[in-house]
């Protein structure tokens, strides 16, 4: 089992309690979303009667060994094969959610002549109709806009645009029926301190969390970073397979940047190019796909994020694995929940889950009066800019 013995203690979120948010997400927003991917692809009868079983298998069954899979071994799938889904680590439950419908819908095949269905993602359908939609053109055409403002209005703007990009999460709107919900607050803004990391900085590392509406807005902070001499360079992490519905993979960024080339944007134009040169870098480590916080990262990924100038994570589910997936009393600071990261790091989040760190008393206490202990951490009208330097 992974080493967390350098993490604070509060106790590990799992689903448990019928009554709480976890369990909401495996018992109905998991089912929901396996009956969206069953809908979206002519698939065949193997993949409709293993999809049968996961469904039965994630609502009433017991975790499972993923025989030969060496690095769900290491993230502990032996240690916690046999018990329900509902009493292990919510994180853990939510990602091998994932590892088994991609299972199910032969996504992993392994023998090419028999596995027609790898590498096809089963959420791409979602993922496009996203990038096709009239939010993202409408965005696209606010570019010329943006343009004709001071360029610190500019950067703010980006800023915002990226961070508010992770409103449009597949996913979370499988259960929300008022995705783009007007009230919008931010609970948290260390975005000075974030501008002075981001200025004369060299490396940027971006860990991109959704594609199509988050991951437009991604690029074009970075293309914006690059383009005015924030930043000399930037490291892209994306998902090395599909994941968490609308997490990006390589594919995505492809798409992205098709997607501002296509409309004959210069920034699509910068970004290909930047590509090309090495100014803009891609990853995808496989523990991008884990079920564990980053305080158990491999070794190489750690290098990684110590020789940035500054780590941003995008999104929920980077902040619920940066600062752990636990329930900390809300004023619990975030330099203390983040003071192993190595190096200086920063979340930019809408809020989507039960986690929160580092809220001032006062902001807390308003919250509370006004939506109680639980709404505004799940319903996505909050966000937060955290910066630990
Ligand atoms: O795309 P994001 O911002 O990481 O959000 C993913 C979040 O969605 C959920 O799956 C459900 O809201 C959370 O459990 C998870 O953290």
């Amino acid at each position: 089992m992974p080493d967390t013995a350098d993490v604070p203690e509060a106790p590990v979120i799992t689903s448990s309690d019928p009554e709480s948010f976890p369990h909401s997400v495996l018992a109905e927003r998991h089912p929901a979303l396996i009956r969206r991917v069953r809908d979206a692809f002519p698939y065949g009868p193997a993949q409709h009667r293993a999809l049968d079983a996961l469904l039965k298998s994630a609502t009433e069954g017991v975790i499972e060994a993923l025989d030969g899979d060496a690095w769900w071994e290491a993230w502990g799938v032996d240690e916690y094969a046999g018990r329900t889904w509902f009493e292990v680590p919510f994180l853990w439950s939510e990602s091998y959610f994932y590892r088994r419908l991609l299972h199910a819908v032969g996504h992993f095949g392994s023998r090419p002549w028999s596995a027609p269905w790898q590498g096809v993602d089963p959420f791409r359908p979602f993922k496009l109709a996203e990038l096709a939609g009239p939010e993202a053109r409408e965005e696209i055409s606010a570019l010329d806009r943006l343009a004709a403002l001071p360029l610190e209005e500019q950067r703010t703007a980006l800023l915002h645009g990226s961070l508010w990009g992770n409103r449009a999460d597949l996913g979370f709107r499988i259960q929300k029926d008022d995705d783009e919900a007007s009230a919008a607050e931010l609970v948290a803004d260390d975005s000075d301190a974030l501008w002075q990391l981001l200025t004369g900085a060299g490396t940027l590392v971006l860990v991109a969390d959704n594609a199509g509406r988050e991951l437009v807005p991604d690029l074009l902070l970075v293309d914006h970073l690059l383009s005015h001499g924030h930043i000399e360079r930037a490291v892209l992490h994306v998902k090395p397979y599909p994941y968490y519905v609308s997490d990006a993979t390589t594919a995505d960024v492809v798409d992205a940047v098709r997607h501002l080339t296509d409309a004959g944007t210069d920034h699509g134009r910068r970004l290909w190019s930047a590509m090309a040169d090495g100014r803009i870098d891609l990853r995808a480590h496989p523990f991008s796909c884990g079920p564990l916080p980053y305080a158990d990262m491999p070794d190489d990924l750690r290098a990684e994020f110590a020789a940035a100038d500054v780590t941003v994570l995008k999104g929920d589910l980077n902040y619920r694995r940066l600062v752990g997936d636990r329930m900390w009393p809300p004023t619990t600071p975030f330099a203390d929940v983040t003071a192993y990261f190595p190096g200086p790091v920063a979340a930019l989040r809408t809020l989507k889950s039960d986690v929160i760190t580092g809220l001032a008393p006062e902001t807390e206490a308003r919250l509370v009066a006004a939506e109680g202990q639980w709404r505004w951490r799940t319903s996505g009208t909050h966000a937060l800019i955290q910066v630990r330097s």
